[in-house]
């Protein structure tokens, strides 16, 4: 009995350490020396380069001998480019660029003229590069690499990166250029990185912003793979038990029971459950991060949203990429606000809008509900209409803005006509409605500069609170900020200094980037958890999913009262559970590229075709 549970476990794709340890705890201590060789066996680089690796990864990978080179500078012309070389033929190119000269110390900068190859010292490629040598395996790849800092024009770069092919030579090794992303792919091959790294290190490349970057870098650290291969191992183990107990349940020498199995593995399945939802919740945030927070801009008509757009992007943020929006109605910008990604959308005015003056009383039969005056409502401005309500619901921050507004109202007074001023907010019920349905939002009453003086503004601003924002769930506690578009294009216009708030716009600033902040941060424990990517946020759904299957087979079939529930425990369908465990450890194996075979190529193709 003992011999086969202990195969079975050796032919676990666990690392050695798990492999022994889960050996020790189902079949004894002393079966395990019997085994030793064949844990040794394993365990050799030779036999499994990494240990950790499925075989058939390095099977699959055929050309891995090969010895690679690209340029890993920007192309184009600067100052310095850096070339790349990684391969076991690194040395014997050193010697074809550079005759006559000792071997290269490792870890060292050296100057040094580079030939081109077997003109024996004759013709110069490149006068006065740098030259650095890693011997593998502690390298980038994992292999030896050369570094080659040569001068960065064209001509120089090219006749270098076209020099490299012709120094193969005595040591009969393919020298190639590299396929996109190769040099990482073998990093990953050769375990210098997991494929959790190799995510973070394509978010590192394509990071716009500064809270991009910050958590690319949070995610390279390699802790987030070290968790899930720790959970991966615990699940392994523990199925690797519940296997044994199914084998040799009826085995005399077996005194353990299905129920006394269960609870000793249950404790950590709950423990994996609750760390595994805390890393779901944290992917979220960091696909805010990642992906840009979605603003909608929303109000009636003419409230300024457009005008409020462009002050936000002139003043306060850096256009990462503008596009038009595929209807007439949705402008959208990508914005980097502070560091933030933000896609701002610009919507079309809801068409049916409402006032509220300071005089009038707070009941609904006072607000006057105008439909705009301009045009009937047509067939594209319905669509856009509904576009923008669409757009709302998928929106992170939805602002709403309205308007103070000024009328002229005519009055005889004495037998003769009088022009009198009055004001009014100028504002749109459904979108406040839509803005309270969303977690985040800010009311904004834009065209502030419309009312004389700010003692006009104040019951103004109180009648659209009382009357207007607290009769609305879910914004009664709202303080509109008050704006002026106008003022702020004044503004810049005349160059204010920047710590001058003219308009407001600032300060709607400060309370997005609060709002930013509230949605994206992460307790500092928890950082390095905005490097779970998407990909890995689904693989962990797909993991709670089976762990939360296995606890249902383990602990809920057994009846509504204790003794039922104790003596269905002993008859737990232990073949189910394992499996569920099987399944939940394969998601883990396919976060970190430590899958069950078939898994992995097909993840690598998904990661590396970026
Ligand atoms: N007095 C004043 N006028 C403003 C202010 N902001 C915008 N306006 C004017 O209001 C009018 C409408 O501004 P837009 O920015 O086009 O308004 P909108 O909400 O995008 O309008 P639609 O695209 O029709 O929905 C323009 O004439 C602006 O110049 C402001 O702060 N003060």
């Amino acid at each position: 009995m003992h011999r086969i549970a202990a195969r079975r476990l050796l032919t676990q794709k666990l690392c050695s350490s798990c492999r022994k340890a889960a050996a020790e705890k189902i079949v004894g201590f002393d079966v395990v020396p019997l085994y030793r060789p064949f844990i040794r066996s394993y365990s050799t680089p030779q036999k499994w380069p990494s240990y950790h690796a499925p075989s058939h990864i390095t099977q699959t990978y055929e050309t891995h001998h090969d010895t690679i080179y690209a340029l890993s500078s920007a192309e184009g012309k600067a100052g310095i480019a850096v070339i790349r070389v990684s391969g076991p033929s690194c040395i014997q190119i050193y010697h074809m660029l550079c005759p006559n000269k000792k071997a290269p110390q490792p870890r060292y900068a050296t100057v040094r003229t580079l030939f081109l190859p077997g003109t024996q010292g004759s013709e110069i490629l490149d006068s006065a590069a740098m030259v650095l040598y890693f011997p593998g395996p502690r390298t980038v790849t994992g292999e030896d690499v050369l570094e080659l800092h040569v001068h960065g024009g064209s001509a120089t770069v090219k006749a270098v990166l076209s020099a490299i092919p012709k120094c193969a030579g005595a040591d009969g090794g393919r020298i190639r250029y590299a396929e996109p992303g190769e040099f990482t792919r073998r990093a990953f091959m050769n375990d210098r990185l997991d494929l959790a790294q190799v995510e973070a290190l394509s978010e590192t490349l394509a990071a716009e912003t500064e809270q991009q970057r910050r958590a690319a870098v949070r995610g390279s650290s390699g802790s987030l793979g070290r968790t899930y291969e720790d959970w991966r191992c615990k699940l392994l183990a523990a199925r690797a038990e519940m296997e044994a107990l199914i084998d040799f349940q009826e085995d005399q020498h077996f005194d353990e029971s299905p129920a006394s199995l269960v609870s000793s593995i249950s404790q950590q399945i709950h423990d994996i459950l609750r760390s595994i939802k805390v890393h779901e919740m944290a992917s979220q945030r960091a696909e805010l991060l990642r992906n840009g927070i979605q603003v909608a801009l929303l109000g009636p008509p003419n409230a300024g949203k457009s005008s409020f757009m462009n002050q936000v992007v002139g003043r306060e943020a850096s256009i990462v990429s503008g596009e038009s929006g595929t209807t007439r109605d949705i402008v959208e910008a990508n914005l980097d606000i502070r560091g933030y990604l933000c896609t701002f959308a610009d919507t079309a005015g809801f068409r049916t809008a409402t006032t509220t003056t300071a005089s009038r009383a707070a009941s609904d039969d006072d607000h006057v509900t105008h439909p705009h005056p301009q045009t009937r409502i047509g067939v594209v401005e319905e669509e856009g209409i509904r576009r923008a309500r669409t757009r709302a619901a998928q929106s992170d921050i939805i602002i709403v803005l309205a308007s103070v507004e000024e009328k002229k109202e005519h009055a005889a007074i004495g037998g003769q006509h009088h022009g009198r001023h009055h004001y009014e907010i100028r504002y749109d019920t459904e979108t406040l409605k839509l803005a309270a349905a969303c977690p985040q939002r800010l009311v904004l009453i834009n065209k502030i500069d419309t009312v004389p003086t700010p003692a006009d503004l104040g019951p103004l601003v109180r009648a659209f609170q009382d009357n207007v924002l607290n009769k609305i769930p879910g914004l009664e506690d709202t303080t509109p900020t008050l704006i002026s578009c106008k003022e702020a294009r004044r503004g810049d216009k005349k160059n204010q200094s920047s710590d001058h708030d003219l308009g407001g716009v600032r300060l709607v600033a400060d309370r997005l980037v609060l709002a930013f902040q509230n949605m994206t941060e992460l307790p500092t424990s928890l950082q390095d958890l905005h490097g779970v990517t998407e990909r890995q946020r689904q693989l962990l759904m797909q993991c709670r999913d089976s762990l939360e299957e296995y606890v249902y087979v383990t602990e809920n079939e057994g009846g509504d009262d204790d003794d039922d529930a104790a003596a269905a425990r002993d008859d737990i369908d232990l073949t189910m559970a394992a499996e569920h465990l099987r399944y939940a450890a394969s998601c883990l194996g396919r976060i970190t590229g430590r899958g069950e075979a078939g898994d992995v190529e097909e993840i690598l193709g998904v990661i590396f075709e970026k």
